[in-house]
């Protein structure tokens, strides 16, 4: 398989200074070595130009809004382009609202894609629903068509149109989800398996079912949108939004591995790094586990 490596070391969706070097942490972790050792012809395509606007006040509760939007068209339409000469495209963020240019730029290419959250985030706060005004909170309400009447239309945006259903959805390992989130996901039937789910029946069963919900006969392309606080903190602690209880390592571990077995596998969103949060330890141990997570989705499977 080629893949074709993305940096989008941006942090303006949310308001923590640090993520913008989750691409560089990552790098130095060796991920492109990894995947290349795995077999994997690996090109790596640099990093997204990031667009810092002047004066970018919040409009309609969400901070930065120009700044997010006119970045987001740039990663757009750089996912665009990666994918128009790679087989998958492995995203390198940066804060979660880098998934509204990898799922807006993947979908030129692949219309027929579903989109797998792994996030213990629902990520789908319109402006007027979120409490915090961090679009890294609102990505997917730009994207999902249902939501259209019901998201403003933010200065920086103009470009977007929604390119999913809400029914091309699936999230895994939901443990901190708004009010106003949760109205959405059960308005629209959104499928969702939080963490209680997992522990009901099963990270096995959690996946099977996730991916027959969102594509039962098994042929559309995947868009596996990763955020690193999915996995419990004391795996990933170096993230902004931790939330205890999260997915263990072989449970994440099992999700990359039944993605990859699909072969359908289009773009992998790396979200939420963050190495300025806790120790030198608590960074290495995130970049550690975010890179052997990684590996996974590439082919690394733990029979060999
Ligand atoms: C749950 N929604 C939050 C967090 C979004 C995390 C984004 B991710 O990309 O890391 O998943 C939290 C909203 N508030 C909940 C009550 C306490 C203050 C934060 C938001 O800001 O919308
Ligand atoms: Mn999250
Ligand atoms: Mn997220
Ligand atoms: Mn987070």
């Amino acid at each position: 398989e080629r893949i074709g490596v993305l940096g989008i070391p941006f942090s303006k969706g949310q308001s923590r200074v640090g993520t913008e070097y989750g691409p560089e942490v990552l790098r130095n972790g060796g991920i492109v070595r990894k995947l290349q050792n795995l077999g994997c012809h690996v090109q790596d395509h640099g990093d997204v130009e990031v667009i810092q606007v002047e004066n970018d006040d919040p409009e309609e509760n969400a901070k930065n809004p120009r700044t997010v939007g006119l970045t987001s068209k740039l990663i757009a339409d750089k996912v665009e382009r990666v994918l128009r000469s790679e087989d998958i495209c492995l995203g390198l963020g940066g804060d979660h609202s880098m998934a509204i240019g990898t799922i807006a730029g993947n979908a030129r290419v692949e219309p027929d894609l579903v989109v797998l959250w792994i996030d213990a985030h629902a990520d789908i706060n319109t402006p007027m629903t979120s409490d915090s005004g961090n679009i890294h909170g609102m990505p997917l309400a730009f994207l999902v068509r249902e939501l259209e009447s019901y998201v403003p239309k933010l200065p920086g945006f103009e470009w977007l149109s929604p390119c999913i259903h809400a029914k091309d959805i699936a999230y895994i390992g939901l443990r901190d989800v708004d009010a106003g989130e949760r109205k959405i996901i059960e308005k629209f039937g959104i499928t969702a398996f939080s963490m209680q789910e997992v522990d009901k029946y099963g990270i096995n069963e959690v996946v099977e079912r996730a991916l027959r919900a969102v594509d039962p006969e098994g042929k559309r392309p995947i868009h596996l949108s990763f955020d690193v606080d999915a996995m419990d903190p004391t795996l990933t602690p170096s993230t902004g939004t931790p939330v205890i209880g999260g997915l263990s390592l072989r449970e994440t571990y099992y999700i990359a591995e039944e993605v990859a077995r699909t072969g359908r596998l289009s773009m992998v969103d790396v979200a939420e790094v963050n190495p300025l949060l806790g120790d030198e330890k608590d960074k290495k141990l995130t970049v550690d586990m975010t890179i052997s997570v990684i590996q996974r989705f590439f082919g690394n499977r733990r029979g060999g």
